[in-house]
Order: C-alpha cells, then structure tokens, then sequence
C-alpha cells in the first residue's frame, strides 16, 4: 500500500530561498505550450510555474498565445514560433526553441492533437520526438504530449529519453490511451498501474483524478489525500503541470517534485473550494491560495 503525502512531508523537502541565492538558483523552466485552439493552457502552466518559485519561465508558442501572456504575465519570457497545422507550434520552429536556456522543459498542455485535425497531431508528435531526446535537464510531459506518445507507443517506437528524470502526468483517459488498457483496468487499481508502467517506461508517473497516485521506477509509491471535485474542469491539469515543472526546477528530484506539486495543488484546491464552492472555484484561483499556503511556510 502506497504512503499518503503529508503536509510536513512537503515542507521538508521544499526548503527556504537561502538568503544568498539568484534566478539562477531556481532554474529555468521552458514550456512548450498552447495553440490558436488552447491559449488558456499555456498561461495556466506559465502561471503555475511562476507562481511555484522557478527563476525564470519561457513560454515558446505561437503569437496569439504569446500576445495573451505578454499582457497577463508580464514576468513570462517569450519565445515566438511559427504557426503550423491549425495555429499549433510548427516543427519548423525546433531549432529555434532548441537553443533557449531551459533547466526544464514542460511539453503539452494545449499542444493540440486529432481533437484538431490528423495534421496538427503530426506535427505535436514531431515536437515531443525532437525536443525530449537528448534535452540536457529534466522534462515533464502533459496532455497533448501524452497523446503523442501514446501514438509512437502505438507505433512500437519507445518513449523518448533525456538527459534528466521524466515525469509524465497522465489523467486515467490518457493513460489508458498510453498503455492500451481500458479506463476501467486502470481504475480497478490505479496503484498497481502506476508503479508498473513507472517501472516499464523509467519515468515518474502521476495518475492523476481523485487521490492521485504518484509511482517512481524505483519502486516508490505514495497517495494524494487533498483536492476535491471542483478540480474536475478543464484547465486544473495545466496549472499542475506548471508547478510540478516549476518544483523541478527548483531541483527537487522528480518523484519528490511531483508529490509536493499534486499535495500543494490539491490544498490550494480546497481553500479555494471554501472560497468558491466546488462548483463556482476555477483553475486559476488555485494560485492565490498557493501563495498563502508559501508565505504561512515562510518559503
Ligand atoms: N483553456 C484551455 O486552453 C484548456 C485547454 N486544455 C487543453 O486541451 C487539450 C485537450 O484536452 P481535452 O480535455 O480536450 O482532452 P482530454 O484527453 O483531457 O479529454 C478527452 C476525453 O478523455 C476522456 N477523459 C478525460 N479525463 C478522463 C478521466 N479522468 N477519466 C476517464 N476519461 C477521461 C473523456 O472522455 C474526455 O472527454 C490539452 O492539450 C489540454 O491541455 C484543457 O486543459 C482545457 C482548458
Ligand atoms: N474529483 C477530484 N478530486 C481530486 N482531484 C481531482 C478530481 N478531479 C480532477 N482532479 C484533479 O484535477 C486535475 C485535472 O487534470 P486533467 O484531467 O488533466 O484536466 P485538464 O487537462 O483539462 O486541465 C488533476 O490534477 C486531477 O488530479
């Protein structure tokens, strides 16, 4: 049986600034996110990322997504791309998104994928095939990045490999999409799926939906107890996958970032539910209960 995570087990391991440090200290994170169809995504991963201690955050994207971050987050780095398949990043701008400094590279959220077209969903594979192998930190992967590579799964291709650790962040649909198994398999034992595939793919898996599992290759394990339904809207995964990539960047190793980002999200959550309510809270007003929960810490 996995552990639950703790409270006091997430403020041992996210230490205070030290008083002497710079932007440097806490990485950067590069997210390669957001398409014509999905800019919200962008900005809520950008958002969670800023808002969870990363020295810097590059958005690469496409301009409109880039024109609504410049006037929402102005703190964001830009990183403009050209427009491909259905206003999605086209491949074309790799090189380009390449050579930016990045200690962490967070691909998917709002990508776009066959929801859009057979085009789009090419070039959003040809993004995670190029960009994860041989990228000189840590990553994690989300939403259209998993559907990407749950097709070169499909295709009998491996997952692409880094440099650094993986996290993948797949809700009970996309992993079912990744493993071939049905949503119903996986959730007869969402423990027993995590740990395994963790293992198989030598990457950190967070199976997400209510208490999250999140597995280590190594074996490792442990249970989210907080968050509630009224994370059950579109838009609450980018803000998790936001703070997990932000978490790395400040180097914590991989299933300690994933397990303090799933805790602190899903706290935030239910402050803002008392807030709220489960029905009228939203992905964003995740952030400002974030913030009160780091300043009671003193972090
Ligand atoms: N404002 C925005 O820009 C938003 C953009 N988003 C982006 O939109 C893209 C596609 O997301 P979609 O929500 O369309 O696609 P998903 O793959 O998340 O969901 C599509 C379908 O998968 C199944 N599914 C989803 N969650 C499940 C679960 N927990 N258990 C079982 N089945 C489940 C459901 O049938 C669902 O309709 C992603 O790149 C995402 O980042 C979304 O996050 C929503 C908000
Ligand atoms: N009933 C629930 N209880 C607790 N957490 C939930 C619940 N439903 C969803 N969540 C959380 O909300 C987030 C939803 O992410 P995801 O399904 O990827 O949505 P999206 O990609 O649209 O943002 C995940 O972190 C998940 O664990």
């Amino acid at each position: 049986m996995a552990v639950e995570i703790t409270e006091d087990f997430v403020w041992q391991v996210i230490p205070p600034r030290p008083r002497e440090s710079h932007k440097g200290t806490f990485g950067t994170v590069l997210a390669v996110a957001g398409s014509a169809s999905y800019r919200g995504a962008a900005l809520l991963a950008a958002e969670g990322a800023l808002r969870t201690g990363a020295g810097i955050v590059t958005l690469a994207s496409v301009e409109p997504v880039l024109a609504a971050a410049a006037a929402r987050l102005p703190e964001c780095c830009l990183c403009p791309c050209a427009a491909g398949a259905d206003g999605g990043i086209s491949p074309e701008s790799i090189p380009f998104i390449q050579r930016q400094k990045a200690t962490v590279l967070l691909l998917g959220p709002g990508l776009g994928g066959t929801a859009q077209s057979a085009a789009r969903a090419a070039e959003t594979r040809v993004l995670v095939q190029r960009l994860l192998p041989g990228f000189a930190g840590s990553a994690v992967l989300d939403a259209d990045g998993l559907n990407a590579a749950a097709q070169l799964l499909a295709e009998g291709k491996a997952l692409p490999h880094l440099t650094g650790e993986l996290i993948l962040t797949p809700h009970p649909g996309e992993m079912a999409r990744l493993t071939g198994l049905s949503v119903a398999e996986i959730s007869a034992d969402r423990e027993k799926i995590a740990r395994q595939y963790a293992k198989k793919w030598n990457v950190v898996v967070v199976l997400k939906g209510s208490r999250t599992v999140v597995a280590a290759p190594d074996g490792r394990a442990c249970v989210n107890p907080t968050g509630n339904p009224g994370l059950a809207r579109g838009g609450s995964g980018d803000v998790l996958a936001g703070m997990t990539a932000a978490l790395l960047a400040c180097r914590l190793p991989a299933f300690e970032a994933a397990s303090c980002a799933v805790y602190l999200h899903g706290a935030a959550a239910d402050r803002a539910a008392a807030l709220c309510g489960e029905y009228g809270m939203l992905p964003h007003d995740i952030l400002p209960q974030l913030g009160r929960m780091f300043a009671e810490n003193q972090r």
